[in-house]
């Protein structure tokens, strides 16, 4: 288990993080999510030892290895950096038993190869890096990161040089890995969808904080606040127009969103008359441009059948009450 308890960081005087308090337990995966540049590298990069000035604590098992009295620069971890950082002049199996110092000649063998043989990349051992698939280099990455048997596995981008279906199938192995190995593995990425489909849990950062930190689901189905609904789901803000035509009250500091699937059109009467503005078709669903008449607020709407539907038809709004969500600003 990995403990990350009140870590914060500066940079040139500049706060980066503060206050960021998690756990991850033996077996699960949790991905750190937030916008470019919110300091998800460098949460990593302090769990592997990289950096050393923080605040707080960061705990591996019982042991604290970093704190401002404590730093122990020898800990269980892996690391798969998102460029893989492997070395370009060395062959497939030195890169591996690169990792491998503190081990004797032949002991150091025999772990090579039970690594070449489990990550299936024993005929290419001898091969040279930019020799390697996408895939096989990632493997080589991954067989590296893992040849100290850590305890924890430390993720950055790890699938972005795949290709979807690669990028698919590495995901599920990946995963196997990390449960069959028991460890604590905590991944950065900016897709949210493959942070929905691996992760036990997800953590949102934004404005130098963890504003939310739950399972996929909880987090997906109950996002905290408007900022973790927009970057985690497609939603529609419900204008004033919507609440006070069904009398809805909410706090100043509330608002009412919708998931853009959660709208439908027909031409079925009520209180809402929309003009459609856009319709753009997206393979398997459309995705249609709305706008109340009352109002002129503006939704996005996602559906899988639009009917005869056409720009510039006038149609009814039908959300249901169950579908509504009343969070945080
Ligand atoms: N060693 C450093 N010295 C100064 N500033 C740094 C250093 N390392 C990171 N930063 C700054 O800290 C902030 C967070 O960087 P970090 O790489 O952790 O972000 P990130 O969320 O991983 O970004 P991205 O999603 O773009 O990879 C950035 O503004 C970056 O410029």
């Amino acid at each position: 288990m990995v403990s990350i308890d009140n870590f914060g960081i500066s940079f040139n005087e500049t706060k980066i993080l503060e206050d960021i308090t998690f756990d991850v337990k033996a077996g699960e995966i949790v991905t750190i999510l937030g916008a470019s540049g919110c300091g998800k590298t460098t949460i990593l990069r302090s769990i592997a030892g990289l950096q050393k000035e923080h605040e707080g604590y960061i705990c591996i098992g019982d042991v604290c290895v970093s704190s401002k009295e404590i730093y122990k620069k020898d800990r269980e971890v892996g690391y798969i950096f998102q460029d893989y950082a492997l070395f370009p002049h060395l062959n497939v199996e030195e890169n591996i038993a690169f990792a491998l110092f503190k081990l004797s000649k032949s002991e150091k063998t025999k772990r090579v190869n039970e690594l070449l043989e489990q990550f299936n990349l024993t005929e290419h051992k001898t091969k040279q890096i930019h020799q390697l698939s996408g895939g096989q280099q990632q493997r080589v990455a991954i067989a590296r990161a893992l040849a100290n048997n850590p305890k924890i596995l430390l993720l950055d981008e790890p699938f972005s040089n795949l290709d979807a279906m690669l990028r698919y199938k590495t995901k599920i192995w990946l995963k196997d890995i990390i449960k069959q190995l028991n460890l604590s593995a905590i991944l950065v990425t900016h897709d949210k969808k493959e942070a929905l489909s691996i992760s036990d849990k997800i953590g949102i950062i934004n404005d130098k904080k963890l504003i939310q930190f739950d399972s996929a689901k909880n987090i997906f189905d109950k996002p905290a606040n408007l900022y973790v609904a927009n970057f985690l789901c497609e939603i529609n803000k419900l204008p004033n127009i919507y609440l006070k035509t069904l009398n809805l009250e909410i706090q100043e500091n509330k608002v009412c969103i919708v998931k853009i699937d959660k709208c439908k059109l027909s031409k079925e009467k009520n209180d809402f008359l929309v003009e459609i503005l856009d319709i753009s078709f997206c393979g398997d669903y459309y995705e249609l441009i709305v706008q109340l008449k009352q109002s002129k607020d503006t939704l996005l709407i996602k559906m899988n059948n639009i009917e005869d539907f056409k720009i510039s038809d006038f149609v009814y709004l039908h959300i249901n009450k169950q579908d509504l969500m009343i969070i945080d600003k």
